[in-house]
């Protein structure tokens, strides 16, 4: 039988993770119980069966597995008033950026299994990229977590220490991808196609060129040297790119991006 699983923190990422859940079948409606304080915006969610409530301890005292997925700053508030509901059967993963395994343990005051998720939009349609570290974890809650995660994208396990590095390439490289890909859809507009043609094939050409790399375990430069004919167009572009610090500049703003939340 499933664990049953308490989302606190029925925003955004909450209630994709939900959504996931339930879409992948790894938990079923009744097993499920998500929460906020203004629960009106998880109809959907109810009218599938999930368990909705404003009231966290009745969330954690009914569930082992507990999901934290609040804003940084409502982290220490939520956690100091569940804390007697949380003891050493419960786990706690947190997905919110920055708050570490020895804050929460901290605010907590117990040593339960901490784990930290890090996953971007796209676990809304199961396609997340998630980093997970964590603390006191055994084996076995360490597999159903990473179980958990795997139904709802790809996921590696890290050191906490890279878990900022994390966020920036997994979680902001989600909108850094999205620039590149409005970029190519003004350019595709430029050279002739109506916006809705450009779309399309800019992110299949996207989504096509990530799954050459994903599938094959192939570097970028070798997937680029298939492409490029010598005194052909595609080299004359990606030159010129380069010209313009096309490839400076993103890993200038990844290094920005990583400075404005690192600790070290
Ligand atoms: N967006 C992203 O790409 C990523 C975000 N994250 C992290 O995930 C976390 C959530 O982000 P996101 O979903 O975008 O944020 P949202 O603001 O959409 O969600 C947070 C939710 O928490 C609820 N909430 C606030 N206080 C409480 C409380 N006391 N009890 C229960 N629920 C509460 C809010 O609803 P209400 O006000 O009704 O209570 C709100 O729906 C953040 O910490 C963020 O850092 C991590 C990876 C990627
Ligand atoms: O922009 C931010 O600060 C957060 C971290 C990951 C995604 N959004």
């Amino acid at each position: 039988m499933g664990k049953r699983i308490a989302i606190i923190g029925g925003g955004n990422l909450g209630t994709a993770i939900a959504e996931g859940l339930l879409n992948s079948g790894f938990s079923k409606a009744g097993d499920l119980t998500i929460t906020k304080r203004n629960v009106a915006t998880l109809k959907p969610l109810k009218e599938k069966g999930v368990h909705v409530t404003d009231d966290n301890t009745e969330a954690v005292n009914k569930n082992e597995i507990i999901i934290l997925a609040v804003k940084p700053f409502q982290v220490a508030d939520v956690l100091r008033s569940v804390k007697e509901s949380l003891n050493e059967n419960k786990t706690l993963i947190s997905v919110v950026t920055g708050v570490l395994l020895a804050d929460m343990e901290e605010l907590v005051g117990k040593k339960l299994t901490y784990f930290r998720a890090m996953p971007n939009t796209a676990i809304a349609i199961q396609e997340s990229m998630t980093c997970i570290c964590s603390k006191n974890a055994d084996k076995a809650t360490a597999k159903y977590v990473n179980d958990l995660f795997s139904t709802l994208g790809k996921i590696v396990t890290i050191d906490e220490k890279l878990m900022e590095a994390a966020t920036i390439l997994g979680a902001c490289g989600t909108a850094y991808a999205m620039r590149y890909i409005r970029a190519n859809i003004q350019g595709g507009i430029e050279i002739g196609f109506d916006a809705t043609t450009a779309s399309l094939i800019a992110a299949q050409t996207v989504k096509g060129a990530a799954e050459l790399l994903l599938k094959k375990g192939t570097h970028p430069e070798q997937e680029i040297d298939k492409v490029t004919t010598p005194k052909g167009c595609t080299i004359a572009g990606l030159n010129e790119m380069e010209h313009r610090g096309f490839s400076s500049s993103l890993i200038r703003g990844v290094v920005a991006s990583y400075k404005k939340i690192a600790k070290d």
